[in-house]
């Protein structure tokens, strides 16, 4: 099947930072053009509501449970994606009748692979009726009732676009640093092999909130003040998730930033920060053959202290790190771009993930579709 679907994908991360919007014109296979894409970041309000129901999801027992505020917070985040999309139609001069499909994320309050327990907070049919689109959405519950971790779900994404690469970058290997970082490789041989590589930027962020109400450490000049910490680096970098030999996917919560007091403000950034890089090399020991070109997407490959350390670490392998916007990708929209990938092989049954991604027995599909009427 070839037929070309026009598709918009709406992804809210573990950054608790906005929803990225992206579109794309795709047949779910090796077909991808990529549209316009924009960012809707979150006021500092919805964020602190945000990380409010993270607290509340802690309970959660049954995915469809929504203790506390939850149920209200889900109904003004769809809302706020509904509007997202109209400003995003509005802005490209797109009309809702030319949108087949709608890929939504909705924010994850909780994950606990080993319970077999994942929750998006996202009412898939409150935003088809909000926006008059068919909407996909619930994308990771049959990958874990398939004995999957849940997650990543980009993998598939990042191998369609690899397949644009030269052959001089494979084995290639992409790698997300969001929240939490999570890395796709693919061999000479096509063979795609895929999990969650360790902290991201949450930690980095938790950080230099709690001393400067900063959101995040821009340009990564707060770390580049300060000098790596090898008593801590080492704490984390020896956590079983690193030592372990089977795979899994990480919430958010699985790391803790450091106690406030126990080393400075910039040398803690400074570490946290080789952490993140260091974590990417520690996991890729889990794939056979070795990266050549490391591709860099997601907030992470803008703090030049991580990308400085991940170059540092790479040459040492004689690879290279690559930021993927210089090769024409898009780092900032390429998971919203993935959900709406996902959201058409969703529509034609095709694999969402696979043994190699997740861990699911076989390639299954997944998502949940409600139409607009
Ligand atoms: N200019 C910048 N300098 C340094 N770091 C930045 C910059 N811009 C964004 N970031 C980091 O990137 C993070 C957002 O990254 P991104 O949007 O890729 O995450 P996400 O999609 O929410 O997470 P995930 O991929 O885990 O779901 C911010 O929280 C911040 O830490
Ligand atoms: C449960 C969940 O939301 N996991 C996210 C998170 O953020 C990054 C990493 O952990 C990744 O595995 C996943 O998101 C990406 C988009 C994915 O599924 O591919």
């Amino acid at each position: 099947m070839t037929e070309l679907l026009r598709a918009i994908g709406l992804m809210s991360g573990t950054s608790l930072d906005g929803v990225d919007v992206a579109f794309l014109a795709t047949d779910g296979q090796s077909s991808v053009t990529r549209g316009p894409s924009m960012a809707f970041p979150y006021d500092a309000a919805f964020r602190e509501r945000l990380k409010q129901g993270l607290e509340e999801a802690k309970s959660i027992e049954n995915r469809d449970e929504r203790p506390g505020n939850l149920a209200e917070l889900e109904r003004d985040q769809t809302l706020l994606h509904a509007k997202a999309v109209r400003e995003f139609l509005s802005q490209n001069n797109i009309l809702p009748q030319d949108v087949h499909v709608i890929g939504f994320h909705g924010q994850t309050v909780l994950h606990r692979p080993q319970k077999a327990l994942t929750v998006q907070i996202g009412d898939g049919a409150l935003l088809a009726r909000e926006t008059g689109i068919d909407v996909v959405y619930d994308m990771r519950a049959n990958d874990m009732v398939h004995g999957g971790q849940g997650a990543p779900l980009v993998p598939v994404y990042h191998a369609a676009l690899a397949a644009g690469l030269g052959r001089d970058a494979f084995p290639v290997c992409f790698v997300n640093i969001g929240g939490i970082s999570n890395l796709t490789a693919i061999d000479s041989h096509g063979e795609i092999t895929a999990f969650d590589s360790g902290p991201g930027n949450t930690l980095i962020d938790q950080w230099v909130e709690a001393h400067t109400g900063q959101a995040f450490d821009a340009g990564g000049e707060i770390a580049a003040r300060g000098t790596v910490r090898s008593a801590l680096t080492d704490r984390y970098l020896r956590h079983r998730f690193f030592t372990a030999n089977q795979r899994v996917s990480l919430d958010r919560n699985d790391f803790s930033p450091p106690v406030k007091g126990e080393i400075g403000l910039e040398d803690g950034a400074r570490s946290l920060a080789h952490v993140t890089a260091a974590a990417i090399f520690a996991s890729v020991r889990h794939v056979r053959e070795k990266p050549k070109t490391y591709v860099v997407c997601g907030g992470g490959r803008l703090n030049p202290v991580i990308m400085g350390d991940m170059a540092m670490i790479a040459a040492k392998e004689e690879a290279h790190v690559v930021n993927a916007d210089e090769l024409g990708l898009n780092g900032d929209s390429m998971e919203a771009e993935a959900w709406a990938y996902l959201a058409v092989r969703s529509l034609k049954g095709l694999p969402l993930t696979f043994p190699g991604t997740t861990g699911v027995r076989a390639p299954v599909t997944g998502g949940v579709l409600v139409k607009a009427e």
